[in-house]
């Protein structure tokens, strides 16, 4: 189905499932996915790299990167979905700020459950050590932001049939 088309990022912190239910979501909207970190600049990959965590300067640039796409994809017409962590208000303020038609759909999940998921994979760039700085830095989008709620527990496919329901497909 390709009605009800809205540009939408689909966040949280690492390990929560961003690349998965992006991707899954984009297929049965019909919408272009992007993986975030194939956006980010070398020097923040080799930041995290070495387990250290990126700051608001490190990321500025990668936001505003990533806010154009959404706003330049609405305006064709054809809005893509991006996994980005938008771990802060100011960061979604300033995605909001290129698109302010943004949906956010954020991944909720306990930082056990999340741990042992980022242990168990193998990730180009993001080491578990990064999680709790993750979760320190994470401030939860309140009820003014344009925001869809899953829990990670959920499988993937339930998180998405929940979030189509939610969008009324
Ligand atoms: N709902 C889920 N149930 C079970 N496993 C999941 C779920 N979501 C993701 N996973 C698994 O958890 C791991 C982390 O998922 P994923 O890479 O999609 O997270 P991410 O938020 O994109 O991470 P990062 O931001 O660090 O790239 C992967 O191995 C993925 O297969
Ligand atoms: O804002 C950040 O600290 C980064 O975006 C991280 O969240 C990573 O990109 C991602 O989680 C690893 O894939």
């Amino acid at each position: 189905m390709t009605t009800n088309q809205t540009p939408i990022i689909v966040m949280g912190v690492s390990g929560s499932g961003k690349s998965t239910i992006g991707a899954l979501l984009a297929e049965k909207l019909e919408q272009e996915f992007i993986d975030g970190d194939a956006l980010h600049p070398e020097e923040n990959r080799i930041k995290m790299a070495a387990g250290i965590a990126l700051d608001d300067a490190d990321r500025t640039p990668w936001l505003n990167n990533i806010g154009e796409k959404l706003s330049d994809s609405n305006k064709a017409g054809a809005p893509v979905i991006i996994a980005c962590s938008a771990l802060k208000r100011s960061y979604r303020d300033l995605i909001r700020s290129h698109e302010p038609d943004t949906l956010f759909v954020h991944l909720t999940g306990g930082k056990q459950l999340i741990g042992e998921r980022m242990a168990a994979r193998k990730h180009e760039f993001m080491p578990t050590s990064l999680l709790t700085s993750q979760l320190a830095t994470l401030e939860e989008p309140s009820s003014d932001e344009h925001v869809l709620l899953a829990e990670v527990a959920h499988t993937p496919e339930q998180i998405v049939s929940d979030l189509l329901e939610a969008l009324n497909h």
